[in-house]
């Protein structure tokens, strides 16, 4: 057997990986990370000073202990506070919808935002945002609609030191500048997992961090 043939959603995230590429990679305003490693792209100004504004306050309500899959993982990996937005209200549907427009897929796949805050000395530890297929979650995941392709996540203020957003495999360390929006491709061009996509919100040293985070499946999300 060879070594891609069970990689469940393989087909699709090849399809997810090839369709929004092309649309990113078409538009000149939008930043490709110079790397043959992983696809990553960046876009300043995303959101206005005054819709980052109101995420944070709206992150300060939702906000409760990040929860994980039970894997392996140790303690203290998510140490951020993190919450869904409601996602029927109406600016956080237009903001929705925005990421969606940019990136040219089907709202249908699109998580609900989440939201998160660091304070000083949390972080999130290097992780990558696709589930692991030979894990017991991944039955519930595979019926909510399946693996992660893209991952859009929006720096939403000016923190005073840490709190970057490092692709440790690449050695891309990501400035938290308010209003620009990150977005990467979780899998391969072959639609196999990117390892080389393992990234972590390192340690906020001084002031707080707030981001919002829209992760794509490959099927329709519920
Ligand atoms: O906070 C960061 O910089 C990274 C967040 C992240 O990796 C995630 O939400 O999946
Ligand atoms: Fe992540």
């Amino acid at each position: 057997m060879s070594k891609t043939a069970n990689v469940p959603d393989q087909d699709a995230l090849k399809r997810a990986g090839a369709a929004v590429r092309k649309r990113l990679e078409a538009d000149p305003s939008i930043y490709k990370v110079p790397t043959d490693k992983a696809e990553i792209f960046a876009v300043g100004d995303f959101l206005t000073p005054l819709e980052c504004e109101r995420f944070v306050k709206l992150i300060d309500v939702v906000a409760k202990p990040s929860e994980l899959h039970l894997t392996a993982y140790v303690e203290k990996f998510r140490t951020s506070y993190s919450g869904n937005f409601d996602a029927r209200d109406p600016f956080v549907q237009s903001i929705s919808r925005r990421i969606d427009d940019l990136l040219g897929v089907n709202s249908n796949c699109g998580e609900t935002i989440q939201g998160q805050r660091y304070l000083p000395g949390q972080e999130f530890k290097p992780h990558n945002d696709w589930f692991y297929t030979d894990q017991e979650y991944w039955q519930g995941e595979n019926k909510r609609g399946g693996q992660r392709s893209w991952t859009a996540m929006a720096f939403l203020n000016t923190v005073e030191e840490g709190g970057h957003t490092h692709f440790v495999e690449v050695g891309a360390l990501i400035e938290p500048k308010p209003g620009v929006l990150l977005i990467w491709n979780n899998a391969n061009p072959d639609g196999t997992p990117n390892l080389d996509t393992l990234h972590a919100g390192t340690p906020v040293v001084a002031g707080a961090k707030y981001v919002l985070t829209k992760w794509y499946r490959t099927r329709k999300w519920v």
